[in-house]
């Protein structure tokens, strides 16, 4: 077991990284300052490891539990709603704690029901996907989506600690591992060449879950995103190439209706489509493109867009992204393996280009 820290001053946090972490009381306590707990799980996740979460908070005065439908498509207000339904029912107060044991899904909508309940109670992340591992239990981006985007009500509140237990990811399903590692190749490509490169020498032991490439893929892309956030932590600058890919998988998801395409395999045919945007404007050659396409196939990862998707539906559901500033879309485009900038004049007609070459029609 190791600790990584995102430096954010008073709203700085641990992440503890090991295996058979959640069952142990002496991970937890520390970061838990009331005596009341809510644990929001999901109904895949709580028969496999609510349990032990439960034997190690044996000791609190109220522990409640509440178990949310699985999936994307209930990424919703509605169903954050049933979490405040819950807290006010069984009486949490402002020194209650919010544990979020699951996925993304639950840990983004965790995140906003603790940033909201009594405007503002203490959360944790426990993070039981390799996508939630390694990005999204990080940094604080807190939501839910909403039927003309993805994530557009949220907020940016940090977890008190984010308890990353390995052991949880021998259950995960294949295609569920497969959209994590399109977030991990997102940091080589973004910031750190060198993990590109480790992650070319090394996808198939990545892809066997072998535990010391796990280990290193977990803590190497936490390392990255922490140094990330703690630069700009409400994303007023550097955070966006943290966005690498998303512009284009976000379009795919809500148009897809969410759930149909995994946010990972979205944000994976998604980094290819912002790859080609960089060669077509000069910046990256095409041997790194096929270096991309090479990891996300060994990743069994999308590298183009959904059968049928019009090249007018991806530009649509991109006009609502959030990095648009007065009324110009901003894209994470790449200035070399390793280095992403954010760019906001690229010409509607290369845009175009780029999807056409990745399948849109
Ligand atoms: N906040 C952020 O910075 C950030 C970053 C990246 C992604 N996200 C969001 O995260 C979400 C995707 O997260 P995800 O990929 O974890 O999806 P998810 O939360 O839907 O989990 C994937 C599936 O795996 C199941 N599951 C979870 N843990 C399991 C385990 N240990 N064993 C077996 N099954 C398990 C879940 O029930 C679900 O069916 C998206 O909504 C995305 O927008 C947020
Ligand atoms: O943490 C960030 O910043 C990210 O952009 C990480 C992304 O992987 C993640 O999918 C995030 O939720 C996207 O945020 P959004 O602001 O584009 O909705
Ligand atoms: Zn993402």
């Amino acid at each position: 077991m190791h600790c990584l820290n995102v430096e954010l001053g008073e709203r700085s946090y641990p992440i503890v990284i090991g295996s058979q972490l959640l069952g142990d009381p002496q991970n937890l306590l520390p970061y838990i300052r009331g005596r009341q707990v809510c644990v929001v799980t999901n109904e895949t996740v709580a028969p496999l490891y609510l349990p032990q979460l439960l034997a190690a908070l044996a000791d609190f005065d109220k522990v409640d539990t509440i178990e949310l439908p699985d999936g994307e498509a209930f990424k919703t207000l509605d169903t954050v709603n049933r979490i405040f339904d819950l807290l006010l029912e069984r009486r949490h107060n402002r020194s209650t704690t919010l544990i979020a044991l699951g996925g993304g899904v639950v840990g983004d909508m965790t995140g906003f029901a603790a940033a909201c309940y009594q405007r503002g109670v203490d959360f944790v992340q426990i993070p039981t996907t390799l996508l939630a591992q390694v990005d999204s239990s990080v940094g604080g981006k807190t939501g839910v989506n909403h039927p003309l985007g993805k994530n557009m009500i949220g907020a940016f509140y940090q977890p008190r600690v984010v308890l990353a237990d390995m052991a949880t990811l021998t259950t995960l399903p294949e295609r569920e591992f497969s959209a994590g590692v399109a977030e991990v190749i997102k940091y080589g490509l973004i910031c750190d060449e060198t993990f590109f490169c480790w992650l070319e020498g090394n996808i198939s032991r990545l892809m066997a879950r072998d535990p010391q490439a796990l280990a290193y893929a977990v803590d190497r892309s936490c390392r990255d995103k922490a140094a990330v956030v703690a630069e700009d932590e409400r994303e007023s600058g550097r955070r966006a190439i943290l966005n690498f890919g998303h512009t284009f998988g976000h379009a795919i998801e809500a148009v897809q209706g969410y759930g149909a395409w995994l946010h990972g395999e979205a944000v994976a045919a998604g980094m290819v489509m912002a790859a080609e945007l960089s060669r077509l404007r000069g910046a990256i050659d095409a041997g790194l493109i096929d270096r991309i396409r090479v990891l996300l196939e060994a990743a069994r990862l999308p590298q183009a867009a959904p059968a049928g998707m019009l090249t007018g539906e991806f530009l649509d559901a991109m006009a609502v992204d959030k990095k648009i500033v007065d009324g110009r879309l901003r894209l994470v485009l790449l200035r070399a393996l390793g280095d992403a900038q954010v760019v906001d004049d690229t010409p509607k007609a290369l845009i175009e280009q780029a999807l056409r070459h990745c399948g849109a029609v």
